[in-house]
Formats: C-alpha cells, sequence, structure tokens
C-alpha cells in the first residue's frame, strides 16, 4: 500500500468525476489525517466524517488512555481555530469555497472516467 494514492486525492478525485455520490451516500476519509486542519479539508471536500489512527496510537504511546484523549482535544481545538479563523460555525458550513486544491489538481488522475458501468451500478443501488 506504499505506493496507494493518499486519501484527500482519492476524495478529490470523487468531486471531480462523480461529484454525485456526495449528496447520496456518506463518504469517510480515513488515512493521514494529522492536524484539525486536515479534518476541516476533507470536510469542505465533502466528506461527512474522517477516520483517525496513527494519530490516536501516538497519544496512547506517549500517555495511555489520557494521551489519546489529549490527541482528540487537540484535534478539535484545531479544527475549531481553522474554522473560526474561516467565519464559520457550523460543520455544516463548510464547503468548497473554504479550500483552494489547486496545488493537488495536478496530482490527481486526469485521465478519462471510465466510470459509465461504474456510474449504471451505482444508480441501480441508490
Ligand atoms: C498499527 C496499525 C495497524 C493497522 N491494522 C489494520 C488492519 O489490520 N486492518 C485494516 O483494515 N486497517 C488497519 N490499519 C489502518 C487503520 O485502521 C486506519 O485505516 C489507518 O491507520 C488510518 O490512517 P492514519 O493512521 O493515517 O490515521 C492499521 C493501522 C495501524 C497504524
Amino acid at each position: 500500500m506504499d505506493t496507494a494514492p493518499p486519501a484527500v486525492h482519492t476524495l478529490l478525485e470523487i468531486r471531480k468525476y462523480c461529484p454525485e455520490v456526495f449528496g447520496r451516500l456518506e463518504v469517510w476519509v480515513d488515512g493521514g489525517v494529522k492536524r484539525g486542519t486536515d479534518v476541516v479539508k476533507a470536510l469542505c471536500l465533502g466528506a461527512t466524517a474522517v477516520g483517525v489512527g496513527r494519530a490516536a496510537l501516538w497519544g496512547l504511546g506517549a500517555g495511555g488512555r489520557e494521551g489519546v484523549e489529549r490527541v482528540l482535544e487537540i484535534l478539535k481545538a484545531e479544527m475549531e481555530t481553522a474554522m473560526r479563523l474561516l467565519g464559520v460555525e457550523r460543520v455544516e458550513q463548510l464547503g468548497l469555497q473554504h479550500v483552494n486544491t489547486r496545488a493537488l489538481d495536478q496530482e490527481i488522475y486526469d485521465g478519462p472516467a471510465g466510470l459509465e458501468k461504474l456510474r449504471l451500478w451505482v444508480q441501480a443501488k441508490l
């Protein structure tokens, strides 16, 4: 999995090739969340929630249960600061207008979507 794309790239690809997914499914981002701003960016791009793995483990290693709680407190405080700076009070107010993805646009897949079969399958399921 070392060469797998970062989760946020996949989130951008969903946004680029099949944005209708966001209105119909919950999209959870799992991988690479280390800061509250990472959470805020994922939410801006349409994620419903994020997973946190290693950050919690680092807290566990450093301070046991309290260390994990401290990690979550820090993430929450960072999110609150970022949202205050963006001028929003609630996570539901976060949107594409709050994040500039231009620097990443050249790194995400830019070939043909090739999603017609998948689109038909998804439409049949939803
Ligand atoms: C030590 C460790 C073991 C993991 N084991 C599994 C596993 O057995 N199965 C699985 O689906 N994901 C596993 N994961 C992935 C986590 O569930 C989670 O998706 C990932 O850690 C999130 O990314 P992050 O660590 O960048 O926050 C593991 C992660 C770590 C750090």
